[in-house]
């Protein structure tokens, strides 16, 4: 089953209630929140306030993506504001095993991340303890960027470290997703689609995230 998860970094934040009510009332399921604190990555997008706020509109799964250093300073509050999944970094923590832990103990799905220069033989000791592996297929800190080709080989050798270990979890893909290339990302593995800019588009809004739910209904979901 494929899924299509909308970032909202590229929604309009003045009316983020809209946006998120636009794309769920088409049948999205997920909700993609990009948390970025200026310091792991170069920007600064929302806090635990927004996040909190959002939770009261989001009726599906609130997929929280932590773009901050040491994010086992939040767990407890991002779990407060009712995130469904916290995903972290691997560069980020220095303690990437007892993170995953205290995430799973606070009740959250547990998902780590690697930019684009962090191999995926990174994550063999963990992935046995994760429910989600995200690739970044952009360097993160920004929506709109154009999307990194290696990323599929990326994406194809976690499929296989997960195949090996017998594990059918969430492989995410985030970062330039477009209409035009989601079918290679499913091809080679992904079943998470986290797409901003090809989704949210003002007027067209309803009709992008339509249109890959249509297509992902191809591929058997
Ligand atoms: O985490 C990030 C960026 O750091 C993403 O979630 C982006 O928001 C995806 O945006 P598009 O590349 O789809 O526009
Ligand atoms: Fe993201």
């Amino acid at each position: 089953m494929i899924h299509l998860d909308p970032s909202i970094l590229a929604a309009d934040f003045a009316n983020l209630e809209r946006d998120i009510r636009c794309v769920q009332e088409v049948g999205v399921e997920y909700i993609h929140v990009d948390v970025m604190d200026g310091q792991f990555v170069p920007n600064i997008s929302i806090g635990l306030p927004v996040v909190k706020s959002l939770r009261k509109h989001i009726t599906g799964v609130m997929d929280v993506h932590l773009m901050i250093e040491e994010p086992e300073r939040f767990l407890e509050d991002f779990k407060e504001a009712g995130a469904d999944i916290l995903t972290v970094h691997l560069e980020a923590t220095h303690h990437i095993h007892r993170t995953i832990q205290r995430i799973h103990d606070l009740g959250m799905k547990a998902g780590i991340s690697i930019n684009p220069g962090t191999p995926v033989s990174a994550l063999e000791a963990i992935i046995n303890d994760v429910d989600l592996v995200l690739i970044m297929s952009v360097n993160p800190g920004f929506g709109g960027q154009k999307f990194i080709p290696y990323s599929l080989e990326k994406l194809r050798q976690v499929k296989a470290m997960l195949n090996k270990a017998r594990r059918d979890i969430l492989i995410q893909v985030d970062g330039g997703a477009t209409l035009d290339n989601v079918q290679t990302l499913i091809d080679a593995g992904a079943n998470l689609i986290v797409a901003g800019s090809s989704v949210f588009e003002g007027e067209k809004t309803a009709a992008n995230a339509k249109a890959f739910l249509e297509l992902f209904k191809g591929c058997g979901a």
